[in-house]
């Protein structure tokens, strides 16, 4: 399969790169961290002494951690019902979270190391100056030599925004602090090339040097009762992390030494590799973070020449414009066939863009009676997606 390298160069890139990862995210998931009982303190005080060892060797580390849904269960004692509201596992998480925290601060504190509770939304990512505080935060208490530990602020979400599985908030996080590695811990060893749970014939995969559709392809969701997304929404992450130039793991959380080996260059779960071109910090904030505010259905020639020729796109390759919005809100661009082409900023209102849409840039002026630019978005504020970035409804936000 032409998206994997042997094994031997696939050792020789683990290695490097482990070796200059100073900057690292480890997330862990509902599936590790907690049991029928609630939260599960042996895994807690493991990652205590994993990571706590790794800040140790030098490396600034963040802990994307979940379970606050979890302990809230656990504390009130009522067990997990089938299609359970929203409202309740936010009430739980509002237990829960004071609680997962106060299990982290003290398995931390055996071994000396200071942590600190970072709770965000959608919304605290999506707003460029929340954005920016955000990543002064984290730098900060990096200056401090601590270690923050993140999760969603599941009580204040609200149901269109969430991030709903914490992987994709990882990745975020990961791109947004400009982190080497992202670790993403869980309940199995690694990516198989089907869902191991389900397929007894599922193969391991150790390095992925691309995320192609193959790769995609494998991805089940997840059979655990616990998790979220399983390894859809993994594979998502990791190709986020990829395409910012960073590298991801996906690998066995409940493994005693788990971050030891792997900065031994053991040669456990799966490793994927940055992506050849990456894109820019901000771009990733235009394609990855912004959910669109609206539709653009682009004709074929507009799709050649925005994914092929690296061009704005122009008024006359747009077929049909959905949403309204105004100047300079986050748009997603399909093909004919509604398949995820690229976002962007877009440079005319939904009602402007209607107006001049399959025009020629010279009439724009004509039609609209000013002309702001002769592009509808510019390239510098366009990002190529595909289908697998497709995290957003397509009825608008
Ligand atoms: N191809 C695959 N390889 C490995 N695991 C898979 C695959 N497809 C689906 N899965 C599922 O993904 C689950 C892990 O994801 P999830 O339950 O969301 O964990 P977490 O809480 O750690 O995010 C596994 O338990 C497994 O059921
Ligand atoms: N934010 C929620 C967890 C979300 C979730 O389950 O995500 P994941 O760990 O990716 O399966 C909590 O703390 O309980």
């Amino acid at each position: 399969m032409t998206f994997q390298v042997n094994r031997e160069d696939g050792l020789f890139y683990r290695q490097t790169l482990f070796d200059q990862a100073r900057r690292v995210v480890i997330k862990v998931g509902s599936a590790v961290l907690t049991d029928a009982d609630g939260l599960n303190q042996e895994v807690i005080d493991n990652l205590a002494r994993e990571i706590s060892f790794l800040c140790s060797t030098g490396r600034e580390v963040i802990l994307v951690s979940s379970g606050a849904v979890a302990a809230g269960r656990q504390r009130l004692g009522i067990s997990r019902q089938p299609g359970e509201e929203l409202r309740v596992k936010q009430a739980l998480a509002a237990m829960g979270q004071g609680l997962l925290m106060q299990a982290y601060e003290q398995a931390f504190g055996r071994y000396d190391q200071l942590v600190a509770q970072v709770l965000l939304t959608h919304e605290d990512l999506a707003h460029r100056d929340r954005y920016l505080n955000v990543r002064n935060t984290i730098y900060t208490l990096f200056e401090f030599g601590v270690v923050p530990i993140i999760n969603e602020n599941d009580t204040v979400s609200v149901k269109e925004l969430r991030f709903g599985d914490n992987d994709t908030l990882g990745a975020l996080i990961t791109n947004m602090i400009g982190a080497d590695m992202y670790i993403m811990l869980t309940d199995v060893d690694g990516l198989y090339t089907a869902n191991p749970v389900t397929d007894p014939g599922a193969e391991p995969v150790y390095t992925v040097a691309e995320i192609t559709p193959d790769v995609e392809c494998m991805a089940g969701h997840t059979t655990s009762r616990l998790g979220t997304g399983g390894m859809q929404t993994k594979i998502r992450a990791a190709r986020m992390v990829s395409v910012c130039g960073g590298s991801s793991f996906i690998g066995p959380g409940r493994n005693r030494d788990i971050l030891r080996q792997l900065f031994s260059g053991d040669m456990v779960g799966t490793f994927f590799l940055p992506a050849r071109d990456k894109i820019t910090s901000r771009k990733h904030w235009i394609g990855h973070v912004l959910r669109p505010k609206g539709f653009l259905i682009l004709d074929d020639g507009a799709c050649r020449a925005v994914r092929d020729q690296g061009k704005s796109l122009l008024p006359s390759g747009i077929l049909e414009v959905r949403g309204d919005f105004g100047v300079g809100a986050p748009v997603h661009c399909l093909d004919r066939r509604e398949r995820l082409v690229a976002a962007g900023l877009i440079n005319y209102s939904a009602d402007d863009t209607r107006k001049i849409k399959g025009h020629r840039s010279s009439e724009i002026a004509g039609i609209l009676g000013f002309k702001d630019s002769d592009v509808v978005i510019h390239r510098d504020n366009l990002v190529l997606l595909d289908r697998s970035d497709n995290i957003a409804p397509r009825d608008v936000a």
